[in-house]
């Protein structure tokens, strides 16, 4: 993704971190100038996503960044664009309190980081930096992908979690976020609480409020002629009324479950299990493959 400036200037590092503070480095604090185009290539990053993953608005931007206490790791390529440099794409995290289901459908309070928007360059997908980027977060949270929770994850991220990290067993939720079997093993790290016995049923959200469900309710909101008849906004909170009971968002495609036993995961699965140890050595070889063939 290319833009009227110097990306270099704007972020010196490969990954870049962006908060609410939306300063990368040192060299854009107390710089409006280049605050403003970090603004920029963070609305468009997520219009771009919302786009790929067909939301009707986009849930990452500039300003919502800086109202929420969420984390945007940006990866960029600095050698291309005749050395002004290219952005390659975005993850966004957030720690969320969710309410789960365990495997034998056991309410469980959690907070865990989430995956809230990931997104690579069309030209550049499929060739490795989706990887790139998903490893960086994990080093500097320090986590297993399996201690995550994801937000409605698209098909092409199912498909890159089998991949990489073996992750094809769902637990089900009766909310968007996906969890993998394993989740609930670490009951530290994934901060999970049992919710008490005693709360009255009424008492525990059928699902969580994410930031897709708020995009939704954002436009629902919007009184006519803010929301025109025709518009996106509209048709899609029409025809997506059906799917509030179970806390779906009408704004992405339809969710496929996650595949399931196509790697042979079991329930016993760890992340220190061999089977992940063979996802790791696969993908090894398969981003030497990408790396090897993108020029
Ligand atoms: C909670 C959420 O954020 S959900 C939203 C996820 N984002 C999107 O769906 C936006 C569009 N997709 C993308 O931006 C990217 O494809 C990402 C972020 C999902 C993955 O990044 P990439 O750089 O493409 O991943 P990387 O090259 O490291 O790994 C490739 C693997 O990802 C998956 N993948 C990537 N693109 C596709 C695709 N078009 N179709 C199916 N699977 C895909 C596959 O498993 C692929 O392996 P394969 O080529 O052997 O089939």
């Amino acid at each position: 993704m290319e833009f009227p400036f110097d990306i270099n200037q704007l972020f010196s590092e490969r990954v870049s971190i962006l908060d609410q503070t939306l300063v990368a480095g040192r060299k854009s604090a107390g710089r409006p100038d280049l605050q403003a185009h970090i603004a920029t290539v963070i609305d468009e990053l997520g219009r771009a996503s919302a786009k790929a993953q067909q939301l009707t608005a986009p849930i990452t931007s500039a300003s919502k960044l800086q109202s929420q206490r969420h984390q945007l790791y940006l990866l960029k390529d600095g050698e291309r664009n005749g050395g002004r440099g290219v952005v390659v794409g975005f993850l966004k995290v957030g720690y969320k309190k969710l309410f789960l289901l365990d495997r034998q459908g056991v309410h469980v309070e959690a907070e865990p980081l989430c995956v809230l928007d990931f997104y690579i360059a069309e030209n550049l997908q499929r060739h490795g930096y989706g990887l790139e980027l998903f490893d960086f977060v994990l080093q500097h949270k320090n986590l297993e992908p399996v201690l995550m929770a994801y937000d409605r994850p698209s098909p092409k991220l199912l498909s890159f979690l089998a991949k990489h990290y073996c992750l094809t067993q769902s637990v089900p939720q009766v909310n968007n976020f996906v969890v993998f079997e394993g989740f609930f093993l670490n009951r530290e790290a994934a901060q999970l609480r049992k919710v008490p016995l005693k709360k009255p049923d009424g008492e525990i959200k059928p699902y969580s409020i994410m930031e897709r469900e708020v995009v939704r309710q954002e436009q629902r909101a919007l009184p006519w002629p803010f929301a025109p008849p025709h518009s996106p906004q509209r048709s899609v909170s029409s025809q997506c009324s059906h799917s509030l009971s179970v806390g779906s968002s009408p704004s992405r495609v339809p969710l496929r479950a996650a595949p399931t036993s196509a790697l042979g995961a079991n329930r016993d699965q760890s992340p220190q299990s061999p089977l992940v140890e063979r996802c790791r050595a696969k993908r090894t070889s398969s981003l030497n493959r990408s790396q090897l063939g993108f020029h």
